[in-house]
């Protein structure tokens, strides 16, 4: 029999449904009449939407038309995440339109928490996690015995990438703290993964009314975000008040987000629900507690997922192909140096592996784990691809690495090609100005600022896998490895990967 708390819950989500079944009704009815009335019915009409996949166009509009090619649209994911009648828009680097506030919120990232100088102090990070890596691998392994096992990599991986990121976010706030860092890592996986489903909600209220479950846990992984991040700012203001932070030498994201002034601009703060809240000092203020949530999450979200993704599209790729695996096995191993059981290889000597470059290169050639770039543009002069009211572009840049024009054997895994005297020689992660072959961290002002603090996240973690560890597709599957990608704000892999993974010799 059901409980009275279960008949009671039930009730609530019938009346809450109801509720919302009568609003969304009602709602367009209202708003036609107002809209009559008042004369002002919302006439605007979407852009047109223009897709580029051709290398050569996507580089004279995204570097020669830099400006025009500058913006996002106003929301990035399908639906707005913050409801409401709030008339601040909580921006994040990424969706802030071009302007000073975005260019204060960007230098900040790429001056601090990104600062190749920085790169050289990670190393008992990385340490510390990669050690926990493999030895949480090497456990699953001999649980399976035999001396290998076959193992779902995805969610290891993720926990050490976000292990890092998370200290880099928040320093010492979240250390020894394993229990809350679990639960933040699962609300931004959940998170991430409802922006990627998102589409069924867009522009339909019917949608949201039928999908109603879906909808109100989507818009509740703000408010878990913001009850995740809030308190641990709060704590870090209390501490650097009292002078007792200890962060290892590196100045976590979070302090310089409490530092931080932006330009106050847009003068309109009437009704804002954190105006409040804001130190608002000649014409620049901080942040609102609704842009650190913003903030927060993005330097999370788009450290981890990336790194993640293209980690295990590499390892897939090197499961299949063992002679591609002991080559960059043996150029790891090569220069000895590195020291003790599961221990990450120096930054230094990361740089030093072209090999690993190059795999790594092919991975995000193949797969960039975010599929294709965004912009909105309004005047474009001199671009005959676009209509003068302007237009919403996307380039694909999946297409583009694929292309058959450019790439010999495009769909094969093959990273000899950015080796010297390949065809993609001197092909970099991210395009100079005068040709794009490939763009996985985009091109143009709004280029991922990451992209060397992603490069070495993911050769770090990739290089100690391959050197601890053998990968082969696991038997139970035919031994075929499935290289769908899922259909989701980042193409990870649909089925993860399944390998069978066993000790390597030399590094038992
Ligand atoms: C393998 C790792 C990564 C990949 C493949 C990747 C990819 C991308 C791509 C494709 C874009 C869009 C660029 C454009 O529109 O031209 C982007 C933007 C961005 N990425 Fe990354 N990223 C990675 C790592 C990181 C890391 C470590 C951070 C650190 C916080 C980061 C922060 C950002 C930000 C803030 C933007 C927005 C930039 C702006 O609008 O000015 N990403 N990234």
């Amino acid at each position: 029999m059901p409980s009275a708390s279960a008949c009671m819950k039930e009730t609530m989500e019938s009346v809450q449904l109801l509720t919302l079944g009568l609003a969304i009704t009602l709602f367009p009815a209202v708003y036609w009449r107002r809209g009559i009335r008042r004369g002002r019915r919302d006439t605007a009409k979407k852009p047109p939407l223009i897709e580029i996949s051709d290398s050569a166009a996507a580089r004279t509009v995204l570097i020669d038309h830099a400006d025009a090619f500058s913006n996002r649209p106003l929301t990035l994911f399908p639906v707005a995440l913050v409801t409401g009648q709030r008339r601040r828009r909580s921006d994040s680097i990424s969706s802030a339109q071009y302007g000073p506030l975005w260019r204060a919120l960007r230098c900040n990232l790429t001056s601090e928490a990104l600062h190749p100088s920085r790169f050289d102090q990670l190393g008992p990070l990385q340490r510390e996690f990669v050690a926990s890596l493999v030895a949480t691998l090497s456990a699953r392994i001999a649980a399976g015995g035999d001396g290998g096992g076959v193992v779902v990599v995805r969610d290891d991986v993720h926990a050490a990438v976000f292990g890092v990121v998370a200290r880099l976010c928040f320093g010492e706030l979240v250390v020894g703290n394993a229990r809350d860092v679990l639960a933040m890592r699962r609300v931004m996986q959940g998170f991430v993964r409802a922006i990627g489903e998102a589409n069924v909600f867009a522009g339909s209220w019917l949608a949201k009314l039928v999908h109603w479950r879906r909808w109100r846990r989507f818009l509740g992984y703000r408010g878990q975000q913001a009850a995740f991040f809030l308190p641990l700012v709060s704590e870090r203001e209390r501490r650097r008040r009292s002078g007792c932070c200890n962060d290892g030498g590196i100045r976590p994201y979070v302090d310089t987000l409490i530092d931080l002034r932006v330009p106050d601009d847009d003068g309109d703060n009437d009704g804002d629900d954190d105006a409040g809240k804001m130190h608002v000092d000649a014409r620049r203020r901080t942040l609102t507690d609704d842009e650190l949530v913003s903030l927060l999450s993005e330097f999370l979200g788009a450290s981890t997922e990336s790194a993640v993704s293209c980690i295990e599209w590499a390892l897939a790729h090197l499961a299949t192909k063992p002679e591609v695996q002991k080559k960059l096995r043996r150029e790891i191993a090569g220069g000895g140096g590195d020291h003790g059981e599961g221990s990450a290889v120096s930054e230094e000597r990361l740089r030093g592996l072209p090999y690993l470059h190059a795999v790594v290169l092919e991975s995000l050639r193949l797969h960039p784990p975010v599929p294709f770039l965004m912009r909105d543009v309004v005047h474009a002069e001199g671009v005959a691809t676009v209509p003068a009211g302007g237009a919403r572009v996307h380039f694909l840049i999946r297409d583009m690495a694929r292309d058959g024009k450019d790439w010999t054997d495009p769909d094969e895994f093959r990273p000899e090609r950015f080796l010297a005297g390949g065809e993609a020689e001197g092909v970099g992660a991210v395009p100079g100005p005068k040709e794009i072959r490939m763009m996985p961290f985009g091109a143009g002002r709004r280029y991922c600022p990451g992209a060397g603090m992603g490069m070495m996240h993911v050769k770090c973690f990739l290089a100690a896998l391959v050197r601890e560890f053998e990968w082969a597709p696991a038997a139970d599957r035919g031994g075929v490895v499935d290289f769908t990608e899922l259909d989701g704000f980042f193409k990870v892999m649909k089925t993860p990967l399944r390998a069978h993974v066993k000790r390597c010799m030399q590094a038992m």
